[in-house]
């Protein structure tokens, strides 16, 4: 487990994705300097969306070998493939349909109107993760470089929702998510342990709503209660926020700049 949460507070929500955007495409290409690939785990939501939009219309995007990242989800919506509402879909259309990425290495999530209903869909992307995993990395996922998730405003995070069986899971990777408070209420996602194997867990929280979830989840919340408060990186877990979804947070984890 990273030591303590890392908190960077940007002055908007604007400003959070792009400054994010920023430092996603050092982290890749660091990755790919040191090891000639890279891992991402990229989060479906506005946030998420927003950090892609910004990275899409960024002069050092191209800085990143886009044959040589390799990309997954943290979770998606259990819609039909093309569906507006699915993440990849999103994802798609904020960045990934306008740079030069290796197909082979994208990996969305299987969609509603493929072979699988959820729950093999989830066994399926577990399949997946675990093929892709070498004798270096720590258990039956890839290392991911960075990890990213969009924070609700009840905490969840991709879509272990609070109190939900999910959030409770401990030995698989992948599972499936039925009635998920947030539609669709059918979904996929990474469990917490799969979460952990990525070497840094990169939490987005923007706006004003998610100033609860953020004071929650950094205070000490147990993490069946506060799924935020679970998702930490192997070697950094870093929290990304505007001012506004700071404004609750103790004096002691944030002190704003004097005006
Ligand atoms: O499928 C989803 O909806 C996302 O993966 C979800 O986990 C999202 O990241 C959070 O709900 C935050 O969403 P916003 O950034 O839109 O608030």
């Amino acid at each position: 487990m990273s030591a303590a949460p890392q908190l960077v507070v940007h002055r908007d929500k604007e400003l959070m994705a792009q400054a994010a955007a920023a430092r996603l495409i050092t982290k890749v290409v660091d990755a790919q300097a040191a090891r000639g690939h890279a891992s991402v785990v990229l989060t479906g939501g506005r946030n998420g969306n927003g950090l892609l939009a910004a990275l899409s219309s960024s002069p050092a995007k191209d800085a990143i070998d886009w044959s040589r990242l390799d990309l997954w989800w943290g979770d998606e919506r259990f819609l039909p493939d093309g569906d507006p509402e699915r993440n990849y879909t999103q994802a798609r259309e904020a960045l990934l349909d306008s740079v030069p990425l290796n197909p082979a290495r994208v990996h969305p999530m299987p969609p509603s109107d493929g072979p699988y209903e959820v729950d093999a869909a989830a066994e399926a992307y577990a399949a997946e993760l675990a093929a892709a995993a070498g004798p270096e990395d720590h258990g039956p996922v890839p290392t991911f470089d960075v990890l990213m998730l969009g924070v609700g405003p009840d905490t969840h995070v991709a879509s272990l929702f609070p109190e939900l069986p999910a959030v409770r899971e401990t030995e698989r990777t992948v599972v499936g998510v039925h009635g998920a408070p947030k539609p669709p209420p059918t979904r996929v996602t990474l469990t917490l342990p799969a979460i952990r194997a990525a070497r840094e867990v990169w939490l987005l929280a923007a706006g004003e709503d998610k100033a609860g979830a953020a004071a929650i989840a950094l205070s000490g919340a147990g993490e069946v209660q506060a799924p935020a408060a679970g998702a930490y990186g192997r070697s950094r877990t870093l929290w990304l926020l505007d001012a506004a979804a700071a404004s609750q947070l103790p004096a002691e984890l944030y002190r704003p700049a004097v005006a």
